[in-house]
């Protein structure tokens, strides 16, 4: 994604500040949901505010561990493929992360700007929506979702760990993690992923046909690439490749976050009585909406 950077500098200073942070002070809660203070401040996010976002900027919505750096990856190459320019990451992605000033800074930076968040629907900034640039929303099934997110908190020796899956589990399902609920993610988009400059993405429709999603992902931002071109951006996202050169984009953190990359891993650590209170929340919060059947539920969630 990039050479040595803003990028690896912002993530290696949150690890720096992860070190010192127990896992019961991780969170700051801000407007009903919790935050890593790692990474968020409320000075931010009152910046954030007056963020101004321009029609041609490239946002990137999605719940955590949903395959950000993924889509990331392929949207940087897509601008490579089409300006001959690499796309340099002059801040850190993430919107809502950073200090206060990032978006006076981000004012100077050329079209197009990224932006990646996780941020739910309603918090997003209202000049997103009011200068209508184009909002790709990526999801992955839940039970894979919480997987990749217990690893990378006990994984990433730096990042507080859990006590145990089942703890974790707990916290997750009732919304007590990075970022809040993912159902309350969900539910929120559910009612949006029709809209105007909106497009979904499913994190298992690019596994099963990455060079299909890489297609769409261009078209609907207006890249105008060839096949070969293509394939060739298609054969750099693998996730064996992505991995291979994690190090070197991600610094220290890169293969935790590159972990594993496959779908169903969930069938490793939940029990069936988790099961059964997942696939119970789905129902409750999805079953019957519109995003719920773009989940499909149904193929990766049942064993
Ligand atoms: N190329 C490619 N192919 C398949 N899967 C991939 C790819 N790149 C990233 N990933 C997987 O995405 C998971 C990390 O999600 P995010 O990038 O959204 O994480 S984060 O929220 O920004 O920390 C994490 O999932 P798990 O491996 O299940 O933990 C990554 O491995």
């Amino acid at each position: 994604m990039a050479t040595k950077s803003k990028f690896i500098d912002y993530i290696d200073e949150a690890l720096e500040k992860s070190k010192e942070t127990a896992l019961s002070r991780l969170f700051f809660t801000h407007q009903g949901i919790p935050y890593p203070i790692t990474m968020c401040t409320s000075e931010t996010f009152q910046a954030l505010d007056t963020f101004e976002a321009r029609s041609n900027d490239i946002v990137l919505a999605s719940y955590p561990k949903c395959g950000s750096n993924w889509i990331l990856h392929i949207i940087s190459e897509l601008i490579f493929a089409e300006s001959n320019k690499k796309y340099e990451y002059p801040e850190f992605p993430i919107l809502e992360c950073g200090d206060p000033e990032k978006y006076q800074r981000m004012k100077q930076f050329p079209s197009p700007r990224i932006l990646a968040t996780h941020l739910h629907y309603d918090k997003l900034p209202g000049s997103i929506f009011k200068n209508k640039a184009k909002i790709l929303v990526i999801f992955r099934n839940p039970k894979d979702t919480a997987v990749s997110f217990f690893h990378f908190h006990n994984d990433v020796p730096d990042i507080p760990s859990y006590g145990s899956w089942d703890e974790f589990f707990r916290q997750f399902m009732k919304g007590q993690v990075s970022w809040g609920s993912y159902f309350d993610f969900a539910i929120n988009w559910n009612k949006h992923l029709d809209d105007e400059n909106v497009k979904f993405i499913l994190y298992e429709d690019l596994k099963k046909n990455l060079t299909a999603g890489i297609k769409q992902i261009a078209e609907f931002f207006g890249f105008s690439l060839t096949g070969e071109q293509i394939q060739t951006i298609s054969a750099q996202s693998t996730f064996q490749a992505m991995r291979a050169k994690s190090q070197e984009t991600h610094g220290a953190v890169g293969p935790f976050l590159f972990r594993k990359g496959e779908v169903g891993d969930w069938k490793n650590l939940f029990s069936e009585t988790q099961n059964q209170e997942m696939d119970e929340k789905f129902k409750q919060c999805l079953a019957g909406t519109s995003l719920g059947a773009k989940l499909k539920y149904e193929s990766y969630c049942h064993p």
